[in-house]
C-alpha cells in the first residue's frame, strides 16, 4: 500500500480575516469527498494548478473528523500487529502541532490524545473480552530532533548531553540508543507525562509564528498484548515536524538561524528521499538526516500517513506550491503492510531469574539475546488480540517445542554481531518512525521481541515491565526502584544493561563459559552460590554481558560527545531552554557518580571483553575518519572511485582521439594505464597510438611488462627512458611533456582515426564517472591548454557529435531535435531560427534551474551529480574562457556535455527520459519549473 497522505486547509486565524485565500478544496466530480487542492499559478493567476491527494480537508475540518476519518480506522490494525505512523508535514504556521497535540479543550484535542484514548479503550475492551487472559500494556516513548541531534523528551533537559542520543542501526532499521521508555496506564497518565515533556520542548518564538516549533517531535506509542506467553508488540508513532521557512522572512536570529538551516535541511533532505523513492532510485538519501534516518519512509512496514498542512492564504503561496509538490510525490511510496508477528515468552523457569541476583524476576529478564531460529516463521499470527488468546492453550503445545529451543542460547556475546539471522530481542526503544520500535526479525517483515522470562507474576500484575521489575524483586532498593522508573531498565538494551544501583555482593567471578559448566543446563547459575570462602558467586549470563557491553558503549559515546563539545565550544548545538552547567549533565545511560558507587566490580574476562570492544570502536571510528579525510583530500579513495577516474581519463582520451590530439589522447591512456594496469585492450590502443606517433620504442615503454602488471599503478614516461612516475605527480611531468611534443604535427593527422578502436562501452562507463569539479576544471584546462583551443562547444567531440549536440538555434540536424520535420528543413533558412526543441529547452532549463531536486528527476542524475552540476555551474561557469568565466546559462546539449561528470551518455539518457515522460510527470515538471522560475525571478528563495 502506498503512503497515505492527505491534505488539511486551516481556516484563517483572527488575525488573519482580511487576507486573501487562494487555495482551496476540490472534489473530482460533485457530491464526492474533496481529494484536490487548488492554487493559483503565481506566475499567471488566471491558470489553477491541481494536486490530488487521497483526501482533503478543507477549513471547515474539525479535529473530530479528522480522527474519525484518518486515524480511527487504523487503531483495529494496530492491535492486528501493524505499526502505523502518522507525520504532519507543512510549513511554519500552517497547523502541525494544531493537528497532532492541539489544544486543550476537548473538542480541540488533536490526533494524539485522540489516538491514545482510543488504544485505551481498544485495549481494555480486549482485557474484558478475553476475561482477563489477554494483557494490554502501553510504553510511551518522546524525543525531538533538534538542530540534528536527538534528545529525549521525557527526561528533563538537564539530563542532555550536547551531542544528543545517538543513533544505530540494526538489522536495516534505525534505533536510538538510551531512549526512555515509560508505561502508560490510561489517559491520565498520559496527559501527565506527555504535559512535561512537551514542556522539554523546544520552542522558540519567531516573526511567523509565536509558538513556532523549532524541532521535530516524535512520540511512540508501544502496544504489547500479552495472552499467556505469548507476546504481540507494535507501534504506533505520532510525529510533528518541524516547519519550514524563509529565513529572510523570518528575520531570525543567529540561533534560530542555524534551527532554521537545520530544519530546512531535515525537510529538504526528506523531499530529496521522497523524490528519489517516486522516482524509484536504489540510492535513498535517509543518512543526510536523522530526521529521515528516524521516519525511514517507505522503509517500515505497516500503515504510513502523511498529513500535508496547508495555509489558505496568498502570504504562504510559494511555501504552499513547494509542499504540495513534494508531498504529492509522497503518495508513490509504497509501504509493505507487515504484521508483527507474535513471539512466544519462555515459561517461568525457577531459575531462570537467578543470573543476577539483585536484579533479577524481570529486570533482565525481558533481555533475550538470542531468538529461535524458526521461531519467526512458525510463530507467525496476524489475528487479533482476543482470537490470540482463544488460541494460546492450543498453541502452548506447539510452542513448547520452540521454547525448548529458545532456552538454549547459541551465541553468547553478541552486541556486535548484527548477524541477519540473530533475532535479539534486545529492544533499543525509540525508532519513531513506524516500525522502527524493534531490533529483532528480519529486514522484511517486523517481528516482535521474545520477552524472555517476564514472570507471570509480573504479567499478573499487570503493568509495565517496570512495574514488574519492582513488585517482583523484593530486593530492589527505592533508588533501584527510581533508577527503573527513571527509565533505564526495561526500555531498551542500554537500559537493561545498567548493572548499576545494585547491591552486588564480592566481584563477579565467572564468565559464561563458567555457568555453562556450573549450571549444567541452561548454562545459569543459581543465585545463592558461593565460594569456598562463602563469598557470593555472581555469574553473568550472555544477556547481562551484552548489558554491561551496552552500558560502556553508551558511556563511550557520551564521553565521545562531551569530549566534541568541549572542543567546539562555539558550536550553536545548545538547546536555548537548557540549563548550562559548567560540568555537562552525563548521558541519560552514562552512570552518575552514585551509580558508579555501586556498580559491580567485573571479572577480568569481561573487562578484557570490554577493553577489547572499545578499542574496537576507537580503531573503527579512525578508519572511517582517515577514510573520509582521504576521500576529501583526495578525491580517489576508494576502488570505485579510483576505476572512476580512470574511466573519465578514457573518456578524455578518446575525445581527444578524436579531435586528432594524439598527442594527449597517449597521454591520457598511459594516465589511465595507471588505474587499469596490465589492461590488455588498454595497452594495445597504447601501442597502436605510439605507432601512429611514430615513438618507436628505445627501451623505454614496455607494453609486455604493463601487461603484466608489474608496474600497476605506474605510469610510463612518454618521452622514453625513464621508468613509471608515480602517482600525479608523474601525470604532471609527463602532461608537460605532452604537451611540448604535442606542438608538432601529429595532431591533425590523427583527425583520420577512425573512432571505431575506441570501445564504447568505454565511453559509457565513463560518461557516467563522477568527478569532483575542481579536479575535473583543473584536469580540463590542462588538457586544453595542451591543446591550444577554448573549451567551447563539443571539445574533443568529432564533428558528427558535434553537430548532433549543436542544437541551439541553427542546427536541424540534432538528433534530439523532436520539432516537426520541416523546422529542420536546411531549404528553409528562416526555419533554421527557431529555437531549441521543447524536450531539449525542457532540459535545458531544468539544468539551468540549479535546482538539484530537479535536476535529479532527470534520468541518471542522481544526487551526487546533480550537486556537482549545480556547483559547476555556480562556481565556473560553462564554456567562459578556459572555463573560468562565469557563464549564466548551458545553452545547448553540446555545451552541457563539456560539464565535468556529465558526458555525452548522461545527456543522451536525460533527454531521453524527458521525451519518454508520461504526461502526468510532465505536468509536475512544468509546475516545478514554473515554481522555480518564479522563484528566481521574484528572488525569494
Ligand atoms: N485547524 C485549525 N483550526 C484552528 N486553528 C488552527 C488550525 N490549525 C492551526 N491553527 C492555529 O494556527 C496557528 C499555527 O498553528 P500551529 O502552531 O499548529 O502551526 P505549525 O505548523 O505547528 O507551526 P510550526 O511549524 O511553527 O510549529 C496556531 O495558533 C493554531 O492554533
Amino acid at each position: 500500500m502506498s503512503v497515505r497522505v492527505v491534505a488539511r486547509i486551516r481556516p484563517l486565524l483572527k488575525k488573519e480575516l482580511d487576507k486573501d485565500v487562494i487555495v482551496r478544496a476540490a472534489a473530482a466530480e460533485e457530491g464526492k469527498p474533496f481529494t484536490i487542492v487548488k492554487i493559483p499559478n503565481p506566475k499567471n493567476e488566471t491558470e489553477e494548478f491541481s494536486y490530488i491527494f487521497n483526501s482533503v480537508y478543507d477549513q471547515s475540518c474539525t479535529q473530530e473528523d479528522l480522527f474519525n476519518a484518518e486515524v480511527y480506522p487504523h487503531i483495529k490494525a494496530l492491535f492486528q500487529g501493524l505499526d502505523v505512523t502518522i507525520f504532519a508535514y507543512g510549513v511554519t504556521g500552517t497547523g502541525k502541532t494544531h493537528t497532532m497535540r492541539g489544544g486543550m479543550k476537548m473538542d480541540d484535542r488533536g490526533l494524539i490524545p485522540r489516538l491514545l484514548s482510543n488504544v485505551f479503550r481498544r485495549g481494555k475492551k480486549i482485557e474484558k473480552d478475553s476475561n482477563g487472559e489477554t494483557i494490554v500494556d502501553v510504553h510511551l516513548s518522546y524525543y525531538e530532533i533538534y538542530n540534528d541531534k536527538v534528545y529525549d523528551l521525557l527526561e528533563p533537559p538537564e539530563m542532555r548531553t550536547p551531542m544528543g542520543l545517538p543513533l544505530r542501526e540494526k538489522e536495516g532499521k534505525t534505533f536510538v540508543v538510551g531512549l526512555t521508555e515509560r508505561p502508560c496506564d490510561d489517559v491520565k497518565d498520559f496527559e501527565r507525562l506527555y504535559v512535561e515533556a512537551n514542556n522539554n520542548r523546544v520552542t522558540a518564538a519567531t516573526k511567523l509564528n509565536a509558538h513556532s516549533s523549532r524541532s521535530h517531535a516524535i512520540l511512540r506509542v508501544k502496544v504489547t498484548q500479552t495472552t499467556g506467553d505469548m507476546v504481540l508488540e507494535s507501534t504506533a508513532s505520532a510525529i510533528d515536524l518541524a516547519g519550514s521557512e524563509d529565513n529572510r522572512r523570518t528575520d531570525n536570529n543567529r540561533d534560530r538561524l542555524v534551527e532554521s538551516a537545520a530544519i530546512n535541511k531535515s525537510l529538504f533532505v526528506l523531499s530529496q528521499c521522497i523524490d528519489a523513492i517516486s522516482r524509484g532510485d536504489k540510492r535513498i538519501p535517509y543518512r543526510e538526516s536523522k530526521m529521515t534516518r528516524i521516519l525511514s519512509l517507505g522503509q517500515n512496514n505497516g500503515i504510513t500517513i502523511m498529513i500535508l498542512n496547508l495555509a489558505p492564504m496568498r502570504s504562504y503561496h510559494l511555501d504552499t506550491l513547494s509542499s504540495l509538490n513534494v508531498s504529492s510525490r509522497a503518495k508513490r511510496i509504497e509501504v509493505r503492510e507487515i504484521e508483527n508477528e507474535v513471539v512466544y515468552k519462555q515459561p517461568h523457569r525457577s531459575h531462570s531469574s537467578t543470573s543476577f541476583s539483585g536484579l533479577t524476576n524481570g529486570v533482565l529478564a525481558p533481555r533475550q539475546p538470542l531468538r529461535p531460529i524458526g521461531l519467526g516463521t512458525s510463530n507467525s499470527y496476524t489475528g487479533s488480540a482476543p482470537a490470540l488468546a482463544r488460541s494460546a492453550t492450543d498453541r502452548a503445545a506447539a510452542s513448547g517445542a520452540v521454547i525448548e529451543k529458545a532456552e538454549k542460547p547459541s551465541k553468547l556475546f553478541n552486541v556486535y554481531a548484527d548477524r541477519a539471522g540473530h533475532k535479539s530481542a534486545a529492544s533499543f526503544s525509540g525508532g519513531g518512525g513506524g516500525s522502527g520500535s524493534r531490533i529483532v526479525g528480519p529486514p522484511q517483515a517486523n517481528t516482535s521481541q521474545i520477552r524472555q522470562p517476564l514472570s507471570l507474576s509480573g504479567l499478573a500484575s499487570r503493568r509495565s515491565m517496570t512495574d514488574t521489575v519492582t513488585t517482583s524483586s523484593s530486593s530492589s532498593s527505592p533508588a533501584e526502584t527510581s533508577a527503573i522508573r527513571s527509565g533505564l531498565i526495561g526500555t531498551g538494551a542500554s537500559k537493561l544493561a545498567r548493572p548499576t544501583g545494585l547491591p552486588l555482593p564480592g566481584s563477579v567471578s565467572a564468565g559464561v563459559s563458567r555457568q555453562n559448566s556450573s549450571s549444567g543446563s541452561g548454562g545459569i547459575q543459581p543465585p545463592s552460590s558461593k565460594t569456598a570462602d562463602n563469598t557470593p558467586i555472581l555469574t553473568l549470563s550472555a544477556a547481562q554481558i551484552e548489558a554491561m557491553v551496552e552500558k560502556k558503549v553508551a558511556e563511550i559515546l557520551a564521553q565521545r560527545a562531551l569530549a566534541a563539545a568541549a572542543l567546539a565550544p562555539s558550536t550553536p548545538t545548545a538547546i536555548p531552554s537548557t540549563p548550562k552547567s559548567e560540568n555537562p549533565p552525563p548521558h541519560p545511560s552514562s552512570s552518575t557518580s552514585s551509580e558508579q558507587k555501586s556498580e559491580p566490580q567485573i571479572s577480568e574476562e569481561v573487562q578484557r571483553r570490554l577493553e577489547a570492544l572499545e578499542r574496537r570502536i576507537e580503531e573503527q571510528s579512525m578508519n572511517s575518519t582517515s577514510r573520509s579525510s582521504s576521500r576529501r583530500g583526495r578525491g580517489y579513495g576508494s576502488r570505485d572511485e579510483k576505476k572512476s577516474a580512470g574511466l573519465q581519463l578514457l573518456l578524455e582520451a578518446r575525445k581527444a582521439k578524436e579531435g586528432g590530439d594524439l598527442e594527449t589522447a597517449l597521454g591520457l591512456y598511459e594516465d589511465a594505464l595507471g588505474y587499469f594496469p596490465g589492461q590488455r585492450k588498454l595497452v594495445g590502443k597504447i601501442e597502436k597510438l605510439r605507432l601512429k606517433l611514430g615513438r618507436v620504442e628505445r627501451g623505454g615503454w614496455d607494453g609486455d611488462k604493463q601487461l603484466r602488471g608489474e608496474e600497476a599503478g605506474l605510469r610510463q614516461n612518454g618521452g622514453g627512458g625513464g621508468k613509471g612516475q608515480n602517482g600525479s605527480g608523474g601525470r604532471e611531468e609527463r602532461r608537460s611533456g605532452s604537451v611540448g611534443s604535442s606542438s608538432g604535427s601529429g595532431r591533425r593527422t590523427a583527425m583520420t582515426v577512425s573512432t571505431t578502436d575506441l570501445d564504447m562501452d568505454d565511453e559509457m562507463a565513463a560518461s557516467d564517472v563522477e568527478e569532483t569539479p575542481s579536479e575535473a576544471e583543473a584536469r580540463r584546462r590542462r588538457l586544453l591548454k595542451s591543446r591550444g583551443r577554448s573549451a567551447t562547444l563539443g571539445v574533443g567531440l568529432s564533428r558528427s557529435r558535434q553537430q548532433l549536440y549543436s542544437n541551439t538555434t541553427t542546427d536541424s540536424s540534432s538528433e534530439y531535435d523532436d520539432r516537426s520535420p520541416s523546422h529542420s528543413d536546411p531549404e528553409h533558412p528562416a526555419q533554421q531560427e527557431v529555437g531549441p526543441s521543447p524536450r531539449t529547452k525542457q532540459l535545458l532549463d531544468i539544468v539551468n534551474s540549479r535546482d538539484t531536486n530537479l535536476i535529479q528527476s532527470l534520468n541518471g542524475f542522481g544526487t551526487k551529480r546533480a550537486q556537482e552540476l549545480v556547483n559547476h555551474l555556480d562556481t565556473r561557469g560553462v564554456g567562459g574562457e578556459g572555463g573560468q568565466g562565469r557563464v549564466q546559462e548551458v545553452k545547448s546539449l553540446g555545451e552541457l556535455t563539456t560539464v565535468p561528470g556529465v558526458g555525452i551518455k548522461t545527456v543522451e539518457r536525460a533527454y531521453e527520459g524527458l521525451v519518454a515522460m508520461d504526461e502526468e510527470k510532465r505536468e509536475e515538471l512544468s509546475k516545478k519549473l514554473a515554481l522555480r522560475s518564479y522563484y528566481d525571478e521574484t528572488e525569494t528563495f
